[in-house]
């Protein structure tokens, strides 16, 4: 594992490493902030990690420069690691669309070629990376996770599929029904195949209706997002909770679009909602 970053901020560290994923079988970048209370002597004391989860064409960058969210990470004392969305490398397979293979990872494990042979970033998210984290950081097993559109479908996903794993779960324009919406269709029939059936596991919209642990759901989705009426749909997964009794909140943003203008604007709010639940 190799540091690759290293920048003072806030009193913490944000830095950014790099190192060989066994789950996909490539070399990866992850960011981590450390915030000050990482550093202030306690070693005996570890701090909650929240997980970011990114939109389509991100890498490791985008929340680290652009969220603002090293700030409130530091005032509540929460390290946030921030992974890449898909494997990478020349030996990794890819598509020309934006939408598809690299940067476009959907935070599933993928079983048809070419992809299934590195596609497999629910388990590096779920699996290897707080593994990683918990071993190498002076970070305890209290984790909260969260993410932004193709990102908010991760961290829907990953929290429902695996009960016990986090103490809270947030999305921000999140792909609530990717079996409905076009950019989900498209990653699914490729990574997944023609069997919709088989959708139905990487679908926050179906997975809730059967979840075995109703862990709450803060949504923030702007009213002006340019995807929202196409590819996000909030209300979809709104009335799912209301049929399972499933605890949702969802809060529809006036004026804000897709951009990280609106999860710059409400992530303070996110991560004092994660620290709350982290600390209980
Ligand atoms: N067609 C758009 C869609 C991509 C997009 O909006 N990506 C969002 C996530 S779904 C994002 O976070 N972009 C990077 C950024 O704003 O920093 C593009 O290629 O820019």
């Amino acid at each position: 594992m190799e540091r690759i970053e290293h920048r003072a901020c806030f009193g913490g560290w944000q830095d950014v490493w790099r190192h060989e994923s066994t789950a996909l079988g490539c070399t990866m970048n992850f960011a981590v902030y450390l915030p000050p209370q990482a550093h202030e002597g306690k070693s005996a004391q570890k701090l909650p990690v929240l997980y970011w989860l990114f939109g389509l064409t991100c890498t490791e960058q985008n929340f680290i420069t652009k969220a603002g969210a090293q700030r409130y990470a530091a005032e509540h004392g929460v390290i946030i690691v921030a992974p890449d969305t898909s494997p990478r490398g020349d030996a990794v397979a890819d598509a020309e669309s934006y939408d598809l293979g690299k940067g476009a990872g959907f935070y599933l494990n993928a079983t048809q070629q070419p992809w299934a042979t590195h596609y497999r970033m629910h388990d590096y998210v779920a699996g290897e990376l707080p593994k990683l984290i918990e071993a190498e950081f002076p970070a305890s097993e209290r984790r909260a996770i969260s993410g932004h559109s193709m990102g908010g479908h991760g961290a829907l996903v990953i929290a429902l599929r695996n009960p016990g794993r986090y103490r809270s779960v947030s999305a921000f324009s999140p792909i609530v029904a990717p079996s409905q919406a076009p950019w989900g269709e498209k990653a699914f029939s490729a990574y997944l195949g023609a069997d919709r059936e088989t959708w139905k596991a990487w679908d926050a919209t179906e997975l809730l209706k059967t979840a075995m642990e109703r862990l709450p759901l803060l949504i923030d989705q702007g009213e002006a997002d340019e995807f929202l009426a196409s590819q996000l749909r909030p209300h979809v997964l709104q009335a799912a909770a209301e049929a399972s009794g499933h605890p949702l909140t969802l809060r529809l943003q006036p004026g804000h679009d897709h951009s990280y203008y609106f999860i710059a604007s409400f992530i303070g709010e996110h991560i004092a909602h994660h620290a709350a639940a982290l600390r209980a």
